[in-house]
Order: structure tokens, then C-alpha cells, then sequence
């Protein structure tokens, strides 16, 4: 049996310890680089440690894992220049978080090599000496090693070649910075439910609170540091949610009417459904594919005190979901490579084949096609993604245009759409917005 499909031995060591963190997170990163969505492996992970994993210990194995997938480009590098012979992937991934831990924090490096030691122990006691010596080599030949990563783009910029490729062609002048910015953690905004409480009142009750927090152009509240949701004063009331400034466009940018229909077409889990019920009065149909995904949209809306309506079906097929009747405006938040949100999905870009790409072009178009049959005359359509790519993006909608003479362009904001690039404030996102002809 492959070691990645041994059950790992418990984790016995002291919950508030470094090691403990260095290990979990280690699990994390050994799932993913056998193939599992890195959200999944620790949702699952969460729920069956025991005991619990309080918030602290919880942000800290997060914070690991994540980074050390943010900068696997670059610790897969220097573990190929100091391992003379492979190791068991659960032994790679401790070295893979020590690493990354290394270079974050190296005020600790010898606290760091010494946990990651014991963390080493609980999986293979027999490699603490391998383990040891690989990060004692990696502080000795740090200018080296940094020499050498300075040289691979896919350790330099920490992504796949072709995705760096994608990137500079996109974005010429600024493919540099969209690259580092995809490396950084990402920023916490938050969402005011103006059903609830105002963005004023909001924003008093958090600072009162002591939470450092600025309001951004489209009523967003950017808090200067990640917090656990339940610190929130009024999440649990559901005044607030938590939702990415560049995703608080789309409600803005459709701009739906008291009374009017809208149809929300991939709306799982409910983040965009529930801002445009608390945007406007409206008559929304959330509709989503996956069954399970789509359990979170309800309670979404129970938690916000919203009602909508939620239906399973596939956007693509509207015979088996849609009674006829015309809808207003049509959210078309479809699903994408997610190159946008890559710092936030760090496992994204280590998983996804160029070829990936064309599959959601396809699927994209097929959602588009059919979705705009269903649009009423004079009707809205918002398109949405979270890609940097041109082809699911402005070369997608291009070809939607010349699809469909009865589909125009409205401006959003004086420009014929907007691509949002990843930064301090916000996620990438791509938004282009389309009229029916009366
Ligand atoms: C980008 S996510 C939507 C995020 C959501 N709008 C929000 O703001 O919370 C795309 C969603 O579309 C769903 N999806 C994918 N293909 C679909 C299809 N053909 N019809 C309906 N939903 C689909 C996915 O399961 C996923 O939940």
C-alpha cells in the first residue's frame, strides 16, 4: 500500500505546540498533493479531530497548510536540490511546511526545525535525523538555494509555467505583480445586510469592538486582519457575512428592481443570492447543480433572514427547471478555473491541467446559450467569473455577442466590462454586463 493510503497515526502531541500544527498541516498538504481539493481535506479534518481544534490551533494548521501550497513552486525545488533519495510523501509534506515556515519566520528557525522534527516522529520516528539535516542544510545553503529559485520561474513567480504563460500574455504590463499579489494571503471583507443594520452602524459596532476596518468604495468592509467569524459582533444575528469586495460587485452592478424576477443561475453557496435579496425586494430564483452545495445556500438565507426560493438543476437544461416566465435580470456567476481566487485555493493551481481550461470555455458558453432563452426582452444579464483568463473572459463574452445580435454590452462604470485583478482589497473577477434587445 502507497503511504499516501496508510491511516496516519494520531497526532499525540500537545494541541497549542508547533509540531501539532506543523503535522496537521502536513496532512493537508500530503492530500493535496495526491489529488484532494485542499477546502475539503480540512473541512474534513476539522470535524474529526478530537479534541476540537479550538480557533487558535485551528488558524494556525490553516495558515501552514496554505502557505506551504502558496509556495510549493518553490519548496519542491529546494527539496529536489537537498534530498539525495525520495522519501514517503508524509515525510516530504512535514518538509514542505518546516520550509515554508523557514522562510516566513526566520527570527525561528530553531524552533521551527526542532518542531518540525517532532512532528517528523509521530509519522516516521526513523527520519528525524533525515529531517533535521534537510532543514539544517536548507539555513546553511539559504543564499544558494535562492540563487537557484531567483533563476525557475515555477519556483520564483510559485506557479505552473503555463499558467505564468496565461498570465503574461493577459496582463503584459503588470503579469508580475498579478503573480505576487495571487502568493499573498488573501484580505477579509465583510457584507452588511442593509435588512439588518446599516453599513454606518456596521462599521461603529466593529471598531467599538476593536477591529481595525475600512469601508471601500462599493460599501465593503475590509478588516485589516483576518478574524474568526464568531469574534464578529452580529454575524451570529446575521447583520454581517463574509464575502470578498470584488464578489459585492455583482449585486451593484445587476442592479435589480423591487418586484423584479431575477434568476440566480450558479448560485451555491448562496454568497451573491443573498446580497441580491438584501440589494432589493426581489423574486429570486437561486438555482444550482449540486445538491450538496446547494444545502448552503438555505442556510445562508436562514442565517441572514432571507427567503428565496432554491432549486436543483443544471443551468445548461432550463426544460427542467424553468416554468416559462421570463426573468428580469439573470446573475451568471458561472464556474471557472478560479484563477482569481488562487491565493485563496492555493491547491488550484498545483491540481488544474492547461487542458482544464477549455472544459469550463465550453461549459461557460453552453450556460450562457441557454441561460439568454430565458431572459426576458429589455432584460439584464450579469456574467461573471473569478478567472484572470482571456478565453473565459473577454474572449468568451465576445463570442456570446456575435452568437446573439439581440445581445448588447451595457457599460458597467464607463468601461465595456471590468477585470478585477487579485490585490490588498479584493479577489480577481471578471464582469461584463449584456442587454436583450426589447
Ligand atoms: C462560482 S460558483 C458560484 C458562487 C456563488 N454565486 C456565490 O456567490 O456564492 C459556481 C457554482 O455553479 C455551480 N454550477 C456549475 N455548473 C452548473 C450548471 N451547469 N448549472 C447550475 N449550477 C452550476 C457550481 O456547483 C458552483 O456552486
Amino acid at each position: 500500500m502507497s503511504d499516501r493510503r496508510r491511516s496516519h497515526p494520531t497526532n499525540r502531541l500537545p494541541q497549542d505546540s508547533l509540531a501539532y500544527a506543523i503535522l496537521e498541516a502536513s496532512r493537508l498538504v500530503e492530500k493535496v498533493l495526491g489529488g484532494q481539493n485542499l477546502t475539503d481535506a480540512f473541512e474534513h479534518a476539522r470535524h474529526h479531530a478530537r479534541p476540537l481544534w479550538p480557533d487558535a490551533v485551528r488558524g494556525a494548521i490553516r495558515d501552514l497548510a496554505w502557505r506551504a501550497l502558496r509556495d510549493y513552486g518553490r519548496g519542491d525545488l529546494v527539496l529536489a536540490q537537498l534530498l539525495s533519495k525520495p522519501l514517503p510523501d508524509s515525510v516530504r509534506a512535514v518538509l514542505l511546511v518546516a520550509l515554508q515556515r523557514l522562510e516566513t519566520r526566520p527570527d525561528q528557525s530553531h524552533t521551527v526545525v526542532d518542531q518540525a522534527v517532532e512532528a517528523v516522529a509521530v509519522v516516521a520516528p526513523g527520519l528525524k535525523g533525515v529531517v533535521n539535516g534537510v532543514l539544517r542544510n536548507a539555513l546553511r545553503q539559504a543564499a544558494r538555494l535562492a540563487e537557484l529559485i531567483e533563476r525557475d520561474p515555477v519556483s520564483h513567480y510559485r506557479h505552473p509555467s503555463w499558467w505564468i504563460d496565461r498570465v503574461r500574455r493577459s496582463f503584459p504590463d503588470d503579469w508580475e505583480g498579478v503573480l505576487e499579489a495571487a502568493n499573498q494571503p488573501p484580505p477579509m471583507s465583510l457584507r452588511v445586510n442593509l435588512r439588518r443594520t446599516t453599513v454606518d452602524y456596521a462599521l461603529a459596532a466593529l471598531r467599538e469592538d476593536g477591529f481595525a476596518v475600512r469601508r471601500l468604495a462599493n460599501d465593503a468592509l475590509l478588516l485589516e486582519q483576518p478574524v474568526p467569524v464568531t469574534a464578529l459582533p452580529g454575524f451570529a444575528e446575521g447583520r454581517l457575512s463574509v464575502q470578498d469586495a470584488g464578489a459585492q460587485w455583482a449585486a451593484r452592478w445587476l442592479d435589480p428592481h423591487a418586484g423584479q424576477r431575477v434568476l440566480d443561475a450558479c448560485a451555491a453557496p448562496g454568497g451573491k443570492s443573498a446580497h441580491l435579496l438584501e440589494y432589493a425586494d426581489v423574486d429570486l430564483l437561486s438555482l444550482e447543480i449540486d445538491p450538496v452545495r446547494a444545502e448552503r445556500i438555505d442556510r445562508n438565507f436562514a442565517r441572514l433572514g432571507l427567503r428565496g426560493e432554491t432549486r436543483i438543476g443544471d443551468a445548461r437544461e432550463p426544460n427542467d427547471w424553468w416554468d416559462g416566465r421570463p426573468f428580469d435580470c439573470i446573475l451568471a456567476d458561472v464556474p471557472c478555473s478560479a484563477s482569481g481566487v488562487v491565493r485563496r485555493h492555493p491547491d488550484i493551481k498545483w491540481l488544474r491541467r492547461e487542458k482544464d481550461i477549455r472544459g469550463f470555455v465550453a461549459q461557460q458558453a453552453a450556460i450562457l446559450d441557454s441561460l439568454w432563452r430565458t431572459l426576458a426582452p429589455g432584460g439584464r444579464m450579469l456574467y461573471v467569473t473569478c478567472s484572470l483568463f482571456d478565453d473565459e473572459n473577454r474572449v468568451q463574452v465576445s463570442q456570446f455577442l456575435a452568437r446573439h445580435p439581440d445581445a448588447k454590452r451595457i457599460q458597467i462604470d464607463g468601461a465595456d466590462d471590468r477585470q478585477l485583478l487579485p490585490t490588498a482589497e479584493n479577489d480577481g473577477f471578471y464582469y461584463a454586463l449584456l442587454r436583450k434587445s426589447d
